[in-house]
This record gives C-alpha cells, structure tokens and sequence, in this order.
C-alpha cells in the first residue's frame, strides 16, 4: 500500500471521509488509515442504536476528563467514534449548520472569505440532498441525505412546541434557514430509517472509485519526517509498526487525537514535549490550547401522559418496536433521541442565539459514569428538556500524559470556568422552567424531577449544574486555523505552520466553535478543505 498515494489521511471521520470522497472526485489517490473498526455494525445503522454505542469502547475511544473544578471536580465522560465514519457514526445525527455569523467569525479569523458565510451556505447547498426540497437556503441532489424528524415527531413535540411559544420562543420550521432562533424539530441525517454517516453518504462511494484505499484497525502513532518536510505516517495495524507515504498527509483525527499526533510527532509547545521525552520539531504553544466545547443538562419530568418510556422499557415493548423496525424500518428505533429542538437568547440584546435546546419524549436520568445505558428509560413516563450553550468563552487544553501513542491523551475541559459562562447557563436553566410552566406542556406534568423543586436559589441552581451538566460532545479548535501565526496552528490552507506536506482537517481546524451542533460544520471542514488542499 505504500508509496503511490497522493494523501494519507489520518481518520475517516466526518471531515476525512468528505476530504478522501473530494479528493478522490479529482483524481486524486488516497489512502485512509483509520485507527477504528468497520461500522458495518447492527447498532451504528439503526437510530436508536445511539445508546449502545455510547459507551462501547469497540467503536469509542470513551475518554475521560481530568477532574474538572467547574464540574466539582467530576471527571467528564467524553465518547469520540473510533470506527469508520468516526463521529458521524454514533452521533446524535443533528444536522444543524450554526448560526450565519459564526462563518462571518471564521473568515474574520481566517483572513478570507474562503471561510465566510457565502462559502460555506455554497457548499452547504451542494452536500444535501434534503427530503423538503431545495429552497434559498437548503440545498437537493448532494451525497448527504437530510430529512426532517418532523412527520415522525413524537406526539408530544406539539405541546412542546405550543409551549415555547407561549414563554416567547416563535416556532421555527428550518432552524437551518433564514433565523436559526425558535423551537421546533430538528434535521436529521438519517436515511430510510438508517443512520447516514459520512462512512455511508461519502467513504462507501469514493471507496468504488479505486482511488481510495482504507485499512481500519490501523492506528497513525506519529507522522514521518524528513528534516521539516511530512514524507508519511506510522501506524500500527496487525500487531506490527508500518510506513505510508504519500505527497502529503493530512491529519482528520478529531479535537482530541489531531493535536495528540501532533504533539508525538515533535509539534507542540516545546517544554511539554521535552517534559515527555519527545524531540522538538517545531515549538508551537497552540496544539492542544483553545480546546472549545459545549456543555449541557437536562431537566426531568414525571408526566400524567405515556412516552417513550412506556414503550421502550418493557420487554414486550421493546419486541414490539424491534419487530416494527425490521419489517418497516420506522417506529422510535429509526428517529434520533432529539424529537425537538430550539434556539433562543438568554438576553435580548444579544446579536443571536447564544442557547440549544433538546427535547425528549423519555427520560433515563442518566448517571454520569456510565454504569448503565443511557437509553435504559425511567419506570415511569418521563421526558427531558435539555439545553446547551452556544459560544461558551471557557477555554481548555489537550496535554500529552505520555509519549505511548497509545496512552489517552489529558484533557482539560475547564467548563465553566468564567464568569459569563456561568451567568449565561444560570439565564438559560431558568428559562427551561418557564417553557415548562406554559400550557399545554404544564397541563401534562406531574412533577420535576431533576433537579427538583427544592432547586430555587441562584446558588442551588449553579450547584446543580456543576453537578450534572457535561458535554453535548463538540470538542474543537485545539489545532485551529487563523490568519495570525501567533494565535493560531494552521494557515488559511489548514497548512501545519513550521513544517512542510501536513495539513490538519478536522474540527481541530476549526477557528472558532460553531453555534449548534458540529458535524455538520466538521463536515464543511472536509468539503471547504478539499478546495484548499486541491488548490495547492
Ligand atoms: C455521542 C456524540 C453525539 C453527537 N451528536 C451530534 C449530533 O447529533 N449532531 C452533530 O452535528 N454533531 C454531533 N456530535 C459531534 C460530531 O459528530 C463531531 O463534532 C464530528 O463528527 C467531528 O468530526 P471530526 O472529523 O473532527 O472527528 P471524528 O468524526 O471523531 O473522526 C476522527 C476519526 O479519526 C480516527 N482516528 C483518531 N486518531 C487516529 C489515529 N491516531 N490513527 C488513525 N485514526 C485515528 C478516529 O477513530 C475517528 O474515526 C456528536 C458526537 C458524539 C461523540
């Protein structure tokens, strides 16, 4: 395999399958290294599936924080795909493009309109192939298939809908369009009741090609120099250490792993790499720095009606539900756990949203450390209404703990660690209890669960949710792309600034976090940085 490739790229991730498909389009030779197993699995296919990858360390890198002050010291649970189509194959499968402006920031960070808003709605138009339509602002006929959760949603969406719109959230039918503020359903790449991963809408085709070869089970452990120039990667696969080359690698590993390779490859700040026994290539402090993430929590509810509690936890339920999803591949296994969603601000003079919202028909009051499945429903009818923040100022780091490849790298979240984070969540979990005292919604409730009405003061509030929020799972920005060589790893061209023939593409590049949910934008990463890559 070694030798005649174009490309190596490191992980078939959301943005890496995108950038091996494009690459390939051009005719381009590629060879995709993927530490991960094939997805050809039962539970990365069906939705619902979701809760059985969530913590299965075959094809999850399950990684765990350090303990993080601003979580009272929890250690955060940190699920990553390690599979073909990484995240993309157990994700949530949100299909949410962010906010206009946040691309207007990714060009002012950037220095070029390259990465500005009118580029990517562009390629964002020409990736789908969205089950509503084409209009001004959703695109038909690309390789991702989008549909919305809409005419599967479940019966209580509606009250939930009607809800927001009484504590002043207008109801949004396209939070990609026009306005991403409002409550309503959510897109979804899901197709014909089957997931749709980068690995299925992108990697599958470009792989018929011949243009592109995969090797799964092989794990990059550092990129190969010689002098300051990229020539390869080395990759363990079968038990043995192995060499690619190609013209150029390209690293697609994810926030986590790219500035971890990075960093065992001799690029990073010098006096960690030195503390770790690695020899210094090219001191740069800003692998691993600007670690950016969403963080999240639900509030529970008991209700006086069924959900999906009813249906999913007893035995014959879940029988029933299988056996519908095998003969039609539609019932609660072929939606995603989101029914609904929303945007709004927790201030109205902010410029835009700066808050998600998750609905869903069940509830699990999940425990943090994993000791069950997070699809295992209440005994009880329950539902959840959860949020995230958008624009979190917060900032952690990736820190190697070890030169071993194969040690996880440390993660410093330090979620909420400024003052504005925390008043913004504060606003936020507020408003989650007046959605929730609006009719028809409030007619429905029983009682609040978590965090329960003995949960008032500002303080308590706080406290609750340093105690159970964690990450919507978004990690980004640790090896990011910015016009300014001092703030910043990756030239305008994802160019590893310092060496020559590497690039970084993935949601590691991007310059700053996106407000919504980031597979879609890591999958822009892989189209916009195929452009990049092709232009030189
Ligand atoms: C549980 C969960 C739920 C989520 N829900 C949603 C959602 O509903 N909507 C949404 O938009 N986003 C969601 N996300 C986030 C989104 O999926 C990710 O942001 C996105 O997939 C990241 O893309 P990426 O290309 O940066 O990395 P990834 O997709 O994670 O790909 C990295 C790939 O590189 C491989 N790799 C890493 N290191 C090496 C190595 N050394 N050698 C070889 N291969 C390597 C990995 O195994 C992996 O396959 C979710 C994520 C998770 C984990």
């Amino acid at each position: 395999m070694d030798g005649a490739f174009d490309y190596v790229i490191v992980g078939s991730g959301s943005s890496g399958s995108v950038l091996a498909a494009r690459l390939a389009e051009a005719g381009r030779r590629v060879l995709v290294l993927e530490a991960g197993v094939s997805d050809r699995r039962f539970y990365v296919h069906m939705p619902l599936g979701y809760g059985k990858l969530f913590y299965d360390p075959v094809v999850n890198w399950a990684y765990r924080t350090e303990p993080d002050p601003g979580l009272n010291g929890q250690r955060d649970y940190w699920p990553r795909g390690k599979v073909v189509g990484g995240s993309s194959s157990i994700n949530a499968m949100v299909w949410i493009r962010g906010h206009a402006s946040d691309y207007d920031d990714w060009q002012a960070a950037a220095g070029s309109s390259a990465w500005g808003w009118d580029a990517a709605r562009a390629a964002y138009c020409a990736i789908e192939d969205n089950a509503d339509g084409a209009d001004a602002w959703r695109g038909q006929g690309g390789p991702l298939a989008i549909r919305s959760s809409r005419d599967a949603a479940h019966p209580l969406v509606a009250p939930y809908i009607a809800a927001c719109e009484a504590a002043g959230l207008p109801r949004n039918a396209d939070f990609n369009g026009e306005r991403q503020e409002g409550a309503g359903t959510y897109q979804l790449t899901i197709k014909d009741g089957r997931r749709n991963s980068v690995a299925r809408a992108f990697l599958r085709p470009a792989l018929k090609t011949g243009r592109v070869a995969l090797r799964t089970r092989a794990q990059v452990t550092r990129v190969v120099f010689e002098g300051k120039r990229a020539v390869g990667v080395e990759y363990r696969w079968r038990g043995a250490l192995h060499q690619a080359r190609a013209g150029e690698v390209i690293l697609s590993g994810g926030a986590i792993n790219t500035p971890q390779l990075l960093m065992l490859s001799g690029i990073g700040p010098a006096a960690d790499l030195r503390a770790q026994g690695i020899e210094v290539l090219h001191d740069q402090p800003n692998v691993g720095a600007h670690l950016n993430d969403h963080q999240g929590i639900n509030y529970t509810y008991r209700m006086t009606v069924p959900t999906m509690n009813d249906i999913l936890r007893p035995w014959w339920g879940k029988a029933l539900v299988g056996m519908q999803y095998l003969l039609t591949r539609g019932g609660p296994l072929s939606v995603s756990i989101n029914h609904g969603g929303g945007f709004f601000r927790t201030d109205p003079s902010l410029d835009r949203p700066n808050m998600q919202l998750y609905f869903q028909a069940f509830s699990t009051l999940m425990p943090r450390d994993g000791e069950r499945p997070i699809l295992s429903p209440d005994p009880f009818p329950g539902l959840s209404i959860g949020l995230s923040n958008c624009r979190p100022t917060s900032r952690g780091r990736i820190e190697l703990a070890s030169n071993d490849p194969f040690a996880a790298p440390r993660i410093i979240a330090n979620a909420f660690s400024t003052d504005h984070d925390v008043a913004e969540m504060l606003a936020a979990v507020k408003f989650i209890r007046h959605i929730a005292a609006q009719k028809p919604l409030a007619d429905l409730i029983a009682e609040e669960l978590r965090p329960g009405p003995a949960i008032t003061s500002d303080a308590a509030l706080i406290d609750d949710f340093r105690q159970r929020s964690g990450t919507v799972y978004h990690p980004s920005c640790t090896a990011r792309m910015g016009a300014d060589p001092a703030t910043s790893v990756l030239d305008v061209d994802l160019k590893v600034r310092g060496v020559e023939g590497l690039r970084v593409c993935d949601a590691s590049a991007f310059p700053t976090l996106i407000g919504g949910n980031t597979n879609a934008p890591a999958i822009l990463m892989g189209w916009l940085g195929a452009e990049r890559i092709l232009a030189g």
